[in-house]
């Protein structure tokens, strides 16, 4: 369980970016983060994902105080909580297979980017992982020739493969037609439910939001102005966003 307590962000020298967030994200848990262009979303998931720094706030991970630990709880937040940017990028050239197992662009060694070595319990994670997203017949296309929302999927399954318990993704389905994005969420809802990963998404789509999530947290002015679950916002509380 992830407990994030009073959480702000100040950019040095500019604006007050998130302001008071306090927020538990159970095991198994799909919370959809929804607000208007420029509420902090995008930075909300960065300080989760500590590739930004906290101006204040407190943060445990299964009970262990993260800030307190120093480098040990940064590690851990690496180790379980996987943080995949708007857009992925996957490595063209290679198949979706090499991309899973040599993992992301600027975290993979040069050596095994260069070389394209993998050990195989890493091939069979890998294709564990591709079968779950239902990507199996796919495992040995070329990054370029998959669909966008395919190459989001890999991406996903890039993301988890290391055995994160969390995945923070931005924007998973922009720029998808409805079919692709559908499968993209389909996939993310499954693995709440069958792996017990918990999903912190930013969405603009409030249709998306309410269909697929089990939970939707509002931003407005980098604060948490909505907090529902099981059921459909009302135009108030759209209109809050
Ligand atoms: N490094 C930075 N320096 C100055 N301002 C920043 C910086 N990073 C983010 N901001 C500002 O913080 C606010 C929140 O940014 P963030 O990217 O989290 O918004 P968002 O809700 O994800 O928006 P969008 O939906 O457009 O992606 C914005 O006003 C942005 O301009």
């Amino acid at each position: 369980m992830i407990r994030v307590s009073q959480l702000s962000k100040q950019i040095p020298g500019g604006p007050q970016v998130l302001s008071g967030i306090s927020l538990t994200i159970e095991p198994g848990e799909f919370i959809a983060v929804k607000g208007a262009s420029g509420s902090g979303k995008s930075m909300l998931l960065k300080c989760l994902a500590l590739k930004e720094k906290w101006t204040s706030g407190s943060y445990t991970v299964d009970g262990v105080d993260i800030f307190a630990k120093g480098l040990q709880g940064r590690l851990k937040v690496h180790r379980e909580i996987a943080y995949l940017e708007e857009k992925p990028t996957l490595y063209g050239n290679r198949t979706a297979l090499k991309n899973v197992t040599i993992g992301a662009v600027g975290q993979t060694p040069f050596w095994r980017r260069f070389t394209g070595m993998v050990r195989s319990d890493d091939y069979m994670g890998a294709m564990d992982m591709i079968e779950k997203m239902g990507l199996i017949d796919k495992a040995h296309q070329k990054g370029d020739k998959l669909s966008g929302g395919e190459r989001q999927r890999i991406a996903m399954a890039r993301a988890l493969v290391h055995g994160a318990k969390t995945l923070l993704v931005d924007e998973p389905v922009s720029g998808l037609d409805p079919h692709a994005a559908e499968q993209v969420l389909s996939d993310l809802k499954r693995m709440c439910r069958i792996q017990q990963i918990s999903v912190v998404a930013v969405m603009h789509q409030g249709d998306w939001a309410e269909r697929f999530a089990d939970r939707i947290v509002g931003l407005n002015n980098g604060e948490i102005v909505l907090d529902i679950k099981g059921r459909r916002m009302t135009e108030r509380e759209k209109n809050l966003l």
